[in-house]
């Protein structure tokens, strides 16, 4: 549990000199803008910006953590309505002033327009599901912050066991949002009561709106400008206390859910009822509780009668024991154990999907051995394409749709109605049923995805629908036209509910074949031409029924409306094969509905017999899907293609998905190869410069040495004569407690003293060259590296690389400090001592003289300053390179043996030593 994000919060304030402004609530002029911010981990953090009116105030930033950028737009707190472009022009300028790195902004937005959306669905958007039944905790702000480590502690165990919402309301809401967040993170939906601003703020799942607040449309749109990175549609919920608002907002609003906010058991059950008969939405019920066994019959009772859940309070919940809420919400539970929520429901399903299988596998009949193997085949098969799909696109999330797919191999052949809100589908549904099972009306009436099965338990009782946990509404009727085949009404597209019309697009990859409902009144709209378009995209075999016939005045207008619709979807689908029928769903309906108020004949045959419903359409319609029953003829077979082709086409356009992914990744990576070479390249050629341009300053240096050199010889040469050796030797043989010897305090003082001091200079110049060749250079690498990777992590770039460079700087500055003339000198005079003492004895006073002329005194200087200045300039930072420049200038046994020593000097002056 990540509980720490809070703490880390950066703060930004407007600072007003007129007045002050920390608290955004007292006065009716001050306004609250938030920010989220994202660190290079993705994590994202929440500002309150706080401020006065008018805007032109200047912002203040206080000091925020590095490498954090701006990610979502601003919002107005009152009013609640999104700020106007010059406001928020002005308030990105002024932060791209202030301490945020230049661009953020819009590298973040480019980013979102850069990131391709990995869904396949038209609008790119998904919507949430919510999986039924399930517990809603609602929580108060106070309660979350008072005491934040309990509360937090008992979210985090309920969201991962029965709570699939959390609702949160009261005053600091944006505090306790942020904490809640942290904790809930994907594990269940949170949602902030009536503030579509900090809702957007916390990036909340949505938002729960009062019967008087926000219209449902209206806080979506404004969630989904805020989430403008997001593929999930935000959800809209809200609470109602009567039957015509739940109507309302669950119809024409939109609502995603509604919480029916009632206070008496009773009240609640008799209402629920009533409610849940006409909408097709989750409806969750809030209830008082009392004792914890009085409690688990209501919750139990409510839950049977139709709610999609319960809403508690922290309070309430507590009344419960772990195994009670198991029992009520666990859908483990529901599912293995059949308990009482649910479980007359999901076992009757599965009878019912037995008893569909029993007629032959898929709603088949007829199908013989080889037939079924071929079933199975295709599932190994598919689960092949599945496991490959996972590999190479593995954040695709309609992999599901594969997943179902194979399973539903099983299902009853699946005909989607689909079509324009208006156009009949629900009519044509009914007069294929032959009873007024839907709802229609002139206005938008089916919101979610209706699955029509068989049931014959239920032949003479009403029709059974409820909610199955994935969300569907399913309904079980006796009507025969289900037998082997499972209708499905779908809500109309070109709605202005952006989620309607994203059901309707995500089931038709699941569709068998697709009806598709046009109105006469308006034959292939515009709307209806770029869903055919979609539809296509899943190679869907369609359908075309051209409703309300009745409409038009004559046989010729028919013709000529069939003409047009069938010329235009001949070149949409590129096919000649164009199969239309023209209804009247209504007429359909109220003949069917006449035949069968006659009792005690066989209506099939009453209606075969009338010649006017043979010479109708729906007649043509039904023979058509009729002939889909029997595997055995040629349609049976067809059919069966169409079955079997379901998966296999979700399996196809995935692939080819993943192929686009993957051969854009593969270019992009490809690109990004490129890229990399050509830094590469750039990195050598500067390589090669820096060492050429290096030889001149290599010539300095070396220059410095050779005249430090000669002049020490010189001063060997005049000092350091026969005629002096007596005087050396004893001096020498005195060891060097009496101080130092004349000629070496000459080499301190006149060779390597300015020598050194020459090499300091030298140094200076060199590191600055160094360094502004080093900077420019690697100013240039990093606008490439944004250039090209404009998100990455450039900060840890720049400061790696101004690390690199304060470090060798650092070392120069410290080699050049430490290295003293006076130990330089010391070290000298130590050199003749050891070879004084070492040719004495053999050689005598000549030959001490000459040893001292040949070997050690060239050596030892050039070794102690050109070692010196090296490892200073950084010319020879490695052994390696030391052992070269030492083969470069051969000295004899005992120079190396200094050369070690200096480089021992060297490596504890720079290393403290
Ligand atoms: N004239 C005429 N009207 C029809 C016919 N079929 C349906 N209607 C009317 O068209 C309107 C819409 O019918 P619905 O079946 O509700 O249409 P729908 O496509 O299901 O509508 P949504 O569920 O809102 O998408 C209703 O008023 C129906 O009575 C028909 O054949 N002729």
């Amino acid at each position: 549990m990540n509980r720490t994000q809070v703490k880390y919060e950066p703060q930004i304030r407007f600072r007003s000199s007129s007045s002050s402004s920390s608290s955004s609530s007292s006065s009716s002029s001050i306004h609250s803008f938030f920010f989220s911010l994202q660190n290079p981990n993705c994590s994202t953090y929440h500002i309150q910006m706080v401020s006065l009116l008018p805007y032109s105030t200047p912002i203040q930033l206080s000091k925020l953590p590095a490498n954090f950028k701006i990610q979502t737009s601003f919002f107005h707190r009152h009013n609640r309505t999104h700020l106007n472009t010059s406001t928020r022009r002005f308030l990105v300028n002024s932060i791209e002033t202030n301490s945020f790195e230049s661009n953020s902004l819009n590298q973040s937005q480019d980013k979102q327009k850069q990131q391709p959306r990995r869904t396949l669905f038209p609008g790119g958007f998904k919507r949430p599901e919510i999986k039924v039944p399930t517990l809603i905790l609602q929580l108060n702000s106070d309660d979350v912050l008072n005491d934040k480590d309990r509360v937090l502690d008992y979210v985090d165990v309920a969201v991962s066991k029965w709570v699939g919402i959390v609702v949160i309301d009261g005053g600091r809401l944006y505090e306790a949002a942020c904490l809640l967040k942290s904790v809930i993170r994907d594990r269940a939906y949170l949602l902030i009561a009536e503030r579509v601003d900090i809702a957007s703020a916390v990036d909340a799942s949505g938002v729960l709106l009062s019967d008087q607040g926000l219209p449902a449309l209206v806080a979506r749109n404004m969630m989904m400008e805020s989430k403008s990175n997001s593929v999930v549609l935000p959800l809209v919920a809200r609470t109602v206390h009567t039957v015509n608002t739940a109507l309302s907002a669950s119809n024409s609003e939109g609502a995603d859910f509604l919480i029916y906010g009632v206070d008496s058991e009773k009240f609640a059950e008799v209402l629920l009822n009533s409610v849940i008969q006409s909408i097709k939405v989750p409806v969750f019920t809030t209830i008082a509780l009392e004792r914890e066994d009085v409690s688990l019959t209501q919750a139990l009772k409510l839950l049977e009668s139709g709610a999609s859940g319960l809403v508690m309070s922290l309070g309430n919940m507590k009344l419960f024991s772990n195994e009670s809420l198991s029992r009520l919400f666990s859908s483990v539970n529901v599912i293995k154990e059949g308990t009482q929520v649910g479980s007359q429901k999901i076992k009757q399903f599965e009878t019912d999907k037995e008893l569909r299988v029993k007629n032959g596998v898929a709603g088949f009949i007829k199908l013989d051995d080889r037939e079924k193997q071929f079933i199975e085949n295709e599932k190994e098969i598919l689960l092949e394409a599945l496991s490959v799909i996972r590999k190479a696109a593995p954040l695709m999330d309609e992999v599901s749709l594969l997943t179902d797919a194979v399973a539903q191999l099983d299902d009853p052949f699946l005909l989607v109605i689909v079509g324009e809100f208006n156009s009949g589908k629900s009519s044509v549904i009914n007069a294929l049923l032959g009873r007024r099972y839907l709802k229609e009306g002139v206005v938008p009436t089916t919101n979610e995805i209706t699955l029509l099965c068989y049931s014959e338990k239920d032949a003479n009782a009403q029709e059974r629908c409820e909610r199955h946990p994935d969300g569907q509404f399913i309904c079980y009727l006796p009507a025969p036209i289900l037998r082997n085949m499972n209708l499905v009404d779908t809500p109309g597209t070109n709605v202005i509910l952006q989620r309607q019309q994203r059901l309707t697009e995500e089931f038709v990859p699941r569709a068998d074949l697709i009806l598709f409902v046009l109105s006469a009144d308006r034959p292939l709209t515009e709307s209806e031409v770029a869903f055919l378009r979609y539809i296509q995209q899943w190679k869907k075999k369609v359908l075309f029924v051209l409703n309300k016939a009745d409409l038009y005045q004559s046989a010729s207008e028919l013709e000529e409306a069939i003409a047009f619709v069938k010329a235009n979807v001949q070149k949409l689908l590129k096919t000649e094969q164009v199969t239309l029928y023209p209804v009247s769903a209504r007429s359909a309906l109220e003949t069917k509905l006449n035949a069968y108020s006659v009792a005690g004949i066989n209506h099939q045959d009453l209606l075969l017999n009338d010649s006017i419903w043979r010479s109708s359409g729906f007649y043509e319609l039904e023979k058509f899907l009729f002939s889909f029953l029997d595997g055995s003829t040629d349609t049976g077979m067809e059919r069966m293609k169409l079955k079997l082709g379901t998966p296999v086409g979700i399996a196809d356009r995935l692939i080819s998905s993943c192929e686009s992914f993957v051969r854009n990744d593969f270019e992009s990576a490809n690109q990004d190869l490129i890229s990399i070479r050509e830094i590469l390249n750039e990195v050598r050629a500067y390589m090669m410069k820096m060492e050429n341009e290096s030889t001149s300053w290599r010539r300095q240096t070396l220059s410095l040495i050779n005249n430090a050199k000669v002049r020490a010889v010189r001063l060997v040469e005049s000092t350091l004569q026969l005629s002096n050796l007596d005087l050396v030797a004893s001096y020498v043989f005195k060891g060097n407690k009496k101080g130092m010897m004349p000629i070496t305090s000459n080499v301190q003082n006149d060779i390597v003293g300015p020598a050194l001091s020459d090499a300091q200079k030298l140094l200076g110049e060199y590191l600055i060259w160094l360094q502004s060749n080093n900077a420019r250079e690697g100013r240039l690498y990093k606008e490439k590296f944004e250039k090209r990777w404009p998100y990455n992590q450039h900060d840890l770039i720049h400061l790696r690389t101004y690390e690199l460079q304060e470090k060798g700087e650092e070392r120069s500055i410290k080699v050049l400090e430490n290295f003293s003339a006076a130990a330089a000198a010391t070290l000298f005079e130590q050199e003749i001592r050891e070879v004084v003492l070492e040719t004495f004895g053999g050689l005598g006073a000549a030959g001490v003289s000459a040893s001292l002329l040949t070997s050690v005194l060239p050596t030892t200087l050039e070794d102690l300053l050109a070692l010196g200045l090296c490892s200073a300039g950084g010319f020879c930072y490695r052994h390696d390179e030391q052992v070269r420049w030492s083969q470069r200038h051969p000295v004899p046994k005992v120079s190396r043996h200094t050369c070690w020593n200096v480089s021992r000097v060297i490596w504890s002056w720079t290393h403290g030593g």
